[in-house]
């Protein structure tokens, strides 16, 4: 099978990689349609479907997949969360799966809430380039034991299973 993921992020390309390792997999730069920082569950999703969707328009491909990093308030601060979506050239309906959150300190927080992007944030914070393509927020804030990439990847394998399932796929 051939699959574009809509991004050119190292950490979720690798993700769609090692999740489709016996497959074709295809990067595509394709736009969110959302703010590039999401900041609720919604908007997240709203974009991660959207990547989906330009990625398979895109690319001759049968399967496009969009991942997306946002925020989102909840009563006990701001949290990380990512979100997942896959569509496929025989289904109308996109498949979603979400990824794991943790709450971000409150001094990152602050500054999202200002307006600023996390990516860039990060960087200034850890006085380093580029997180957002390596261990990302989530690897930082977890001393490295929880990484982007690895976090993505378990989103990849929630889509892939749910694609399988729905298309009566052995494993
Ligand atoms: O090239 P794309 O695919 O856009 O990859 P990205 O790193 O910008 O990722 P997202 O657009 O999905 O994430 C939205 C914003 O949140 C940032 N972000 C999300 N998760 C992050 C993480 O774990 N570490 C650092 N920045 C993160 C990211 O840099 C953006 O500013
Ligand atoms: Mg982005």
């Amino acid at each position: 099978m051939k699959i574009a993921i809509g991004s050119t992020n190292r950490a979720k390309i690798e993700a769609v990689q090692r999740a489709f390792s016996d497959d074709i997999v295809v990067s595509v730069n394709v736009p969110s349609g959302v703010n590039a920082q999401p900041f609720s569950d919604e908007e997240t999703i709203r974009g991660a479907i959207q990547r989906a969707k330009n990625a398979l328009e895109k690319t001759d491909v049968h399967i496009g997949i969009g991942l997306e990093g946002g925020v989102m308030e909840s009563p006990h601060g701001l949290m990380l969360c990512n979100w997942g979506a896959l569509m496929s050239k025989s289904d109308s309906s996109p498949i979603i799966a979400g990824g794991a959150r943790i709450l971000l300190p409150e001094m990152i927080s602050e500054r999202l809430r200002k307006g600023e992007e996390l990516g860039p944030i990060m960087d200034d914070y850890c006085k380093r380039t580029n997180i957002r393509h390596h261990e990302g927020a989530i690897g930082i804030f977890t001393n490295g034991l929880i990484t982007r990439g690895e976090m993505f990847s378990h989103v990849v394998l929630m889509l892939k299973g749910q694609y399988m399932y729905r298309n009566g796929m052995g494993t």
